[in-house]
């Protein structure tokens, strides 16, 4: 045979030894759940499989937002607009991932977010929820329009950190008396939501004609029949109800707008607080002069948070908020994030930014729907191996070694509050300052200086929007 003109491998008979070699078969995973949650490795898988087995009126109450659902859209874009500058040859073998919040210890930096109607999602809802912080050494937060007591949350996690989040309702005795419970029941932090004066506008809830309780109507039984195993389970197991409220039939809009007070104050939460024995931290902050007033009022910690998108649409990204916030309030208060976090990733960005913790509610509510308890256990591991993962490639440790060096936060949408200040300050620049304004033109002027002083705010967050990175500069770690 004429030799080839280049080297070759040399060819052999197979080996039955190393055919067997390969022939190692995984043992199947009997349980159908768990076979399931396998094959999820990211929370988006999660959400597929749950939006397969849930009916379509719970999938978009949980799912949706407010009007265009562009708060949440933006939140979310945030956090893939996130550049990462790792370190290198630090010699990180393993990352600890354990934080100090409110004065206790989390093995992660994320907590549960508190959700409404969650077992509506699936009906092990709270208690699943519960359980599976507790297993994972994170805390868990109680809403109070959720659908398990105060004292049967405390049964799920009888020995880890579980916090409530306390709506200030129309009728004050409700709040207090929950605000009461919860302080008896060893809940550690109370979190005071201040988004919700109304209800956000939801309309997939409208568009479904979702109410509560859920109605049977000839598109649910359709909609049913696919999804067998969420219809046995709700049939199956206790009324699904409010634990903490009655309610008065229609949708969680009008039930909030019946049961909110829009007149809710500072002095709400000064009462709140005389009540509390524990920490407490606002949540639904959306702007640096409040933070900079709850500094102030001494409270312990603020979520930066615009309700996962689900209140005001077109709301600040609680994320871009972060450096400006935990600039100016940071070494008086704890600041804390949510709306958006898909990723383990999302929180490391967070924590680099100075976020002292996070809060996850999609994220958890997709596992749940995915498989109930043990698919909560699958968004914390999922969300877990994502952190110590980042961690690990920017090679870093500890958390506490995570700093704004580590973030880029890439601008998308720029404001364009400067030129329209600038065009009020050169007008009134113009004005020639010794001529006496008649009446009217003095009235005039003034409404030009009301307008200057109130886009001076966005302004000054405008610079400072400038001051991060942009594409341009994109490869400049932030400041
Ligand atoms: C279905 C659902 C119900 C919610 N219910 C409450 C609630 O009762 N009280 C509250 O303070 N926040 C509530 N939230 C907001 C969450 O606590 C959290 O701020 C938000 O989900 C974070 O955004 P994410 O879903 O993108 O993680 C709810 C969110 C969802 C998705």
């Amino acid at each position: 045979m004429a030799k080839k003109p280049y080297p070759t491998v040399p060819r052999q008979f197979p080996k039955p030894a190393e055919i067997f070699e390969l022939m190692q078969f995984k043992t199947p995973t009997l349980n159908a759940t768990d076979r399931r949650l396998e094959k999820a490795l990211t929370i988006a898988d999660l959400r597929d499989i749950a939006k397969r087995r849930t009916p379509k009126a719970a999938f978009d109450y949980t799912e949706g937002a407010a009007e265009g659902e562009i708060s949440l859209a933006r939140a979310r874009q945030a956090f893939q607009d996130v550049e990462f500058h790792p370190s290198i040859l630090r010699n990180v073998p393993v990352v600890d991932t354990t934080r100090e919040v409110l004065g206790g210890t989390s093995a992660l930096p994320f907590g549960i977010a508190p959700t409404g109607f969650t077992r509506l999602m699936q009906t092990e809802g709270e208690i699943a929820g519960a359980g599976a912080a507790a297993a994972a050494g994170i805390p868990f937060t109680l809403s109070t329009l959720g659908t398990t007591s105060i004292e049967g949350v405390k049964g799920a996690n009888p020995t880890g950190r579980n916090w409530f989040q306390l709506y200030v309702m129309r009728d004050r005795e409700i709040s207090y008396e929950l605000t009461r419970r919860a302080a008896a029941a060893g809940f550690d932090t109370l979190f005071f939501t201040v988004d919700t004066p109304v209800a956000g506008a939801r309309l997939r809830d409208k568009r479904n004609g979702f109410s509560i309780p859920p109605q049977l109507t000839p598109g649910t039984i359709v909609n049913a029949i696919p999804r067998p195993a969420w219809w046995i389970n709700f049939l199956t197991t206790p009324k699904l109800e409010f634990a903490s409220l009655s309610t008065t039939g229609g949708t969680v809009g009008e039930m909030l707008d019946a049961a909110m007070d829009p007149t809710i104050s500072f002095d709400d939460l000064d009462i709140i607080r005389s009540m509390w024995p524990g920490k407490i931290v606002v949540k639904g902050v959306q702007t640096v002069e409040d933070a900079k007033l709850l500094a102030a009022r001494g409270v312990d910690g603020v979520v930066l948070s615009n309700h996962g998108g689900r209140q005001l649409d077109r709301a600040p990204i609680p994320f871009h908020l972060l450096p400006d916030v935990v600039r100016e309030v940071g070494g008086d208060l704890e600041v804390h994030v949510d709306t958006g976090i898909m990723n383990g990733a999302d929180i490391v960005a967070s924590v680099a930014l100075g976020a002292r913790f996070t809060l996850i509610g999609r994220a958890y509510l997709y596992g749940l729907m995915a498989g109930g308890r043990r698919g909560v256990d699958r968004t914390i591991s999922i969300l877990r191996s994502e952190i110590e993962r980042t961690m690990k490639l920017l090679e870093v440790s500890t958390l506490d070694e995570l700093g704004p060096q580590h973030v880029t936060q890439l601008a998308r949408l720029q404001p364009i509050a400067r030129p329209v200040q600038a065009a009020a300050e050169q007008a009134v620049a113009a004005k020639p300052k010794s001529v006496r304004a008649p009446r009217a033109t003095a009235a005039k002027a003034t409404a030009t200086k009301t307008a200057t002083a109130t886009v001076k705010k966005p302004v000054a967050r405008t610079a400072a929007a400038a001051a991060k990175a942009t594409p341009t500069t994109k490869a400049a770690p932030k400041a």
